[in-house]
């Protein structure tokens, strides 16, 4: 195994993983402005949370990978400074609504209906100070972080690293999710009955 000696992730996970409580039922995000911050509840406990090293999900100063859940598109509400967001990129998959002003990521959201996810929101739960979100359960999108600069000979300490923490690491989403994505493609194309 390769050396993991100050291999940094995410500050949610660098110190080990904190398990999430099954009877959890939401918070409220904030973003990162000193001063009439958004606020964002999420109404519901997370799922799918993992740690995502693409170029595209918001990451916390310094960090190679975002962590990331998801939530029914219906337990979120903006509370306070909505007038503050602003879609990063209309024509992605997932429409990430981030403060104008610190450019933290208050909720992406997808609004193709054909999409295997539809329903769904993305959520940075560490911009909550509640405990009890759902863990992380893996790592997606890894290699996809050289595209963000890391140089390719960091990629065995930080597999390792990820094991160690018990997020086995894929390059791109868990082999469940992926499996789940195929069988939505599938059910629409008539491969498989719908
Ligand atoms: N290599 C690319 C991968 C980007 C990517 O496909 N990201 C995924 C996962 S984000 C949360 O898990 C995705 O679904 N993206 C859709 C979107 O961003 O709208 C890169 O690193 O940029
Ligand atoms: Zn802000
Ligand atoms: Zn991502």
């Amino acid at each position: 195994m390769a050396n993991t000696d100050g291999v940094k992730i995410h500050p949610a996970v660098d110190h080990g993983i904190k398990p999430g409580d099954p009877s959890f039922a939401g918070g409220v995000l904030t973003c990162h402005c000193a001063t009439n911050p958004v606020k964002v509840r999420v109404g519901g406990q997370t799922a799918h949370n993992h740690v995502c090293g693409c170029t595209k999900c918001w990451k916390p100063d310094g960090a190679v990978f975002s962590q990331v859940a998801v939530v029914s598109r219906d337990a979120i509400e903006v509370l306070e400074n909505g007038d503050k967001l602003e879609i990063v990129n209309a024509d992605a998959p997932i429409q990430r609504h981030r403060c104008k002003e610190c450019g933290v990521h208050m909720y992406g959201r997808i609004e193709n209906k054909d999409h295997p996810f539809y329903g769904l929101d993305f959520v940075h739960t560490e911009l909550s100070d509640e405990n009890g979100w759902s863990a992380p359960e893996f790592a997606a999108f890894v290699s996809s972080t050289i595209e963000s600069g890391v140089d390719p000979s960091r990629m065995d300490g930080i597999r390792s690293r990820l094991r160690e923490l018990g997020l086995e690491p894929y390059d791109a989403l868990s082999p469940p999710l992926m499996d789940a994505i195929a069988t939505h493609i599938a059910k629409r194309s008539g491969a498989l009955p719908a």
